[in-house]
């Protein structure tokens, strides 16, 4: 890592420094190079040459070096006066491997004039380009953030590392919340009202965490501080709730408030933990969790076990890898303090153990100087003394000046050089938290490796190292679905629609027939009588029947029922089994755009089948074609209903069935007596009443079979041969008009209907459904489908991973 710092005096210190604005290259001399790194800072690899150490520098810096000293210093001319090669011998620098130094991308360049801000020392912290990483906490010692919490430079390179390991640990908590993957944070402990919470407040600067003495702290709270360098804004954050950025604290503090107290107060405390981000120029990256505080009693609507629930859910925080902030009152004797008792069984050594003393103000300032000594449980890391009394303007500057005055106006403080005020804290806790990450960082690494190899080895093995995206599945989905409507629109053409409306039709011509004709004895001689004009009165009232009984609504009805029932069968596959909003929305725009067209396509089948209403005209042929399909229609009833009764036969034998009938047929003689009771059949059992059951159906059949047979035989009879005898022969005319009803119909109900649904339906789906998708609802429906869902899982874990797997290799190579 190369780092810039420039300061104000320096340069013009250096007089032999060069700049060879023609190569590039800046020479600083290596005599003195203490010196100059101290007052140029410039840090890095150099290269040796006639005993300067030179540095490639590029094009904008040889243009803004000047430029900015100008501005900021106003002496840039007498330094550039002094830019002169002339007399340096310089042998063959082209071969020399030099760094590269923008500073005009550094963060910071642009509001340089700060450099001259009231900042005594006036050191502004620079990154070169190599590291784009900007320092941390510049804002604080820039005189920007909390007063008093400035850092000295070295403690600013080191706190890159946690602001890396933030950032490393929210990504790990986006793929799993495995233990062994968790970095530490500083965990806060303590009494009820020890003043744990405005001590947060205090290092946050804002009031946010939920107020009352109704032990409003019932779930942990993650809290992560992120120091935003370049932004002035101050907002939070809840992850897990997706509410996007609150910048007014009060509404954090309500949905702090809030998410507390959903936790009944019978239970009084959760171990499920809020997520909260806050981020700010005035803030230094930390983790911390704020947990309810240790109660010495519980109140009477409290459960007994909640003291020893309350121990439970802070001792599974303050385990290993974790900072125990241990805050102490320092009106309430030592040692009483619940914290330290809990820390010290953890942490014996107080290896990882911060006191804090909060209320100073409350005691006497040689007992409070005496406290922070503490010999009974005494702390690698220190106890600090803070006084965080409330201030009507939150806890603010205000607050921190407050502070400050209270122990500069108490000498014991100063004498003793005891460790107080929150800034004093604050930069302890970055410190402490910086060292803790920077220890665990080989631990960290090798559990992500690990974790990275079976995810990586997860991902060959099922998935063949195949990548998809939610994007891409949903595509697939639909595309799919497209292709199966498409092939369905194929199969559905003009003969199958035709098919459905003429067998639809017919089963209302045999319905009609049976009513008009079949229950007639005289039936059998039809062909015999069929002058009569009577015969022919019939078949006008046949005839109009069928054409009167609303063919255009029913064989319309009908195909709009065949299509949405083909929908929902293409929709029941596999695929979109997992997506149930998606199919509902499908089969309803199904539905809509049918519906839309189903009025004006049943009027339009009306109106063209109206002349069939007075009359039909039938030439010989489609007389023969008539005949032949009532004949072949007659041959397959005929043939279904003596398989029918085949197999009642053989089921109670021939014998068993024929007393059984003629048991009926005794008794049922006469139809005004109705039917035989089971006495009178002699029913016992329930074999038995299945036996006359199926008697009287072999009865049924036996009659319809007859009558079947009638017909066909009047169908093949000489009068049926031509069509000027259709009174002998309804069923042929019947089928005529059937088969140019069906005719006309589906010629229309195709191009109102079908057409326009064979269109419009994909594209409606493209609109509605596939383009309107938001990637929240894209991510959705990929994850309907498990299989999908577990595939994109193990690649986002694994490409997480990869990317937290570069981050800490690049932070164990700096660090
Ligand atoms: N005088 C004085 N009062 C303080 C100080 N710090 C906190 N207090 C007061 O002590 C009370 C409790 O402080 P909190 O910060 O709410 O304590 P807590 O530990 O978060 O309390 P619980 O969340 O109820 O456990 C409040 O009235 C604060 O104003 C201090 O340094 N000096």
């Amino acid at each position: 890592m190369l780092v810039t710092r420039f300061a104000r005096r320096p340069l013009l210190r250096s007089p032999q420094m060069r700049l060879d604005q023609r190569r590039g290259i800046l020479f600083i001399p290596r005599a003195g190079f203490a010196a100059v790194r101290w007052t140029f800072g410039l840090l890095g690899i150099g290269a040796g040459a006639a005993g300067y150490t030179a540095y490639k520098v590029d094009e904008n810096v040889q243009k803004a070096v000047p430029d900015w000293l100008r501005d900021s210093l106003g002496q840039a001319k007498d330094w550039m006066a002094s830019i002169d090669l002339s007399g340096v011998k310089i042998p063959e620098l082209p071969s020399i491997e030099l760094p590269t130094i923008d500073v005009t991308a550094l963060p910071g360049w642009k509001d340089s004039p700060a450099l001259a801000g009231p900042d005594a020392d006036g050191v502004r912290n620079f990154q070169a380009m190599q590291d784009p990483t900007p320092v941390v906490n510049k804002a604080s010692s820039a005189g920007k953030g909390v007063p008093g919490n400035s850092m000295s430079p070295p403690d600013q390179d080191l706190m890159v590392l946690t602001k890396k390991l933030i950032e490393v640990r929210n990504l790990l908590k986006t793929v799993n919340n495995n233990s062994n993957l968790q970095l530490p944070s500083i965990v806060v402990v303590g009494s009820q009202s020890s003043g744990k919470s405005s001590v947060l407040e205090a290092i946050v600067g804002h009031e946010f965490l939920p107020k009352g003495s109704n032990m409003v702290t019932r779930r942990p709270i993650e809290l992560t501080l992120i120091h935003s360098e370049n932004s002035k804004e101050e907002y939070g954050e809840f992850p897990q709730l997706g509410l996007g950025k609150i910048s007014d604290f009060r509404k954090i503090q309500k949905t702090l408030t809030d998410l507390n107290l959903a936790v009944p107060e019978s239970e009084c405390v959760s171990s499920s933990p809020i997520e909260l981000r806050i981020y700010s120029p005035n803030v230094p990256d930390l983790t911390l969790v704020d947990l309810p505080g240790y109660i010495q009693i519980h109140s009477r609507h409290q459960p007994p076990t909640l003291k020893q629930k309350i121990a439970d859910l802070c001792d599974l925080y303050i385990k290993e890898n974790n900072i125990i902030l241990a805050v102490c009152a320092a009106d309430v004797d030592l040692a009483n303090s619940e914290a330290l008792r809990a820390s010290r069984k953890v942490d014996p050594y107080g290896n990882r153990t911060i006191g804090v003393l909060t209320k100073m103000d409350l005691v006497d300032p040689n007992d409070a100087v005496a406290k922070l000594k503490n010999p009974d449980f005494p702390l690698q890391l220190g106890y600090i003394g803070v006084v965080c009394k409330g201030s009507s303007s939150g806890p603010g500057q205000a607050l921190i000046r407050a502070e400050e005055s209270y122990f500069k106006s108490h000498p014991e403080f100063k004498n003793a050089n005891a460790s107080v005020g929150t800034p004093v804290l604050r930069n302890r806790l970055m410190k402490v938290l910086e060292e803790h990450m920077g220890k665990g960082l080989y631990r960290i690494v090798d559990q992500v490796e690990k974790e990275l190899d079976d995810a990586r080895y997860q991902f060959k093995v099922h998935y063949n190292d195949q990548k998809i995206s939610p994007e891409s599945y949903v595509a697939e989905a639909m595309d799919s679905l497209k292709t199966r409507f498409k092939a369905f629109t194929k199969e559905f053409g003009k003969p199958q629609v035709r098919d459905a409306v003429r067998t639809m039709l017919e089963d209302r011509i045999r319905d009609i027939c049976d009513e008009v004709y079949w229950n007639d004895p005289r039936i059998q001689m039809l062909p015999k009588i069929c002058a009569d004009p009577v015969w022919a009165t019939r078949l006008d009232l046949t005839f109009a029947s069928l054409t009167k009984s609303g063919v255009g609504r029913s064989s319309v009805q009908l195909v709009i029922d065949t299509l949405l029932q083909k929908m929902e069968d293409i929709l029941s596959t596999d695929q979109f089994a997992h997506h149930p909003e998606a199919r509902a929305q499908i089969l309803q725009f199904s539905n809509d755009i049918l519906r839309s067209k189903f009025h004006v396509t049943v009027d339009q089948v009306e109106n063209t089948i109206k002349p069939y209403k007075f009359e039909v005209e039938c030439s010989e042929q489609e007389w023969q074609e008539g005949v032949k399909r009532a004949t072949a229609l007659l041959d397959s009833t005929l043939a279904s209903d003596e398989s029918e009764l085949k197999s009642i036969k053989s089921t109670f034998g021939r014998r068993r069935l024929r007393n059984a009938i003629n048991q009926i047929r005794k008794y049922e003689k006469d139809p005004e007596a109705g039917p035989a009771t089971a006495a009178e059949l002699g029913i016992e059992s329930e074999r038995d009443a299945k036996l006359f059951a199926s008697a009287r159906e072999a009865l049924r059949l036996q009659k319809h079979i007859s009558t079947l047979q009638g017909r066909l035989g009047a169908l093949r009879s000489r009068q049926c041969a031509v069509s000027t005898n259709k009174s002998c022969c309804p069923e042929a005319l019947m089928e005529v008009l059937a088969d140019k009803l069906t005719y006309t119909a589906v010629m229309f109900i195709y191009v109102e209907l079908l057409n326009e649904f064979f269109f419009q339906l994909p594209r409606e789906v493209d609109n509605k459904l596939y383009y309107d998708l938001n990637r929240q609802q894209i991510l959705k429906f990929a994850n309907e489908n498990p299989s999908v869902r577990k595939h994109l899982e193990i690649q986002e874990r694994k490409a997480t991973l990869e990317l937290v797997m570069e981050k800490l290799r690049s932070l164990n190579r700096k660090h």
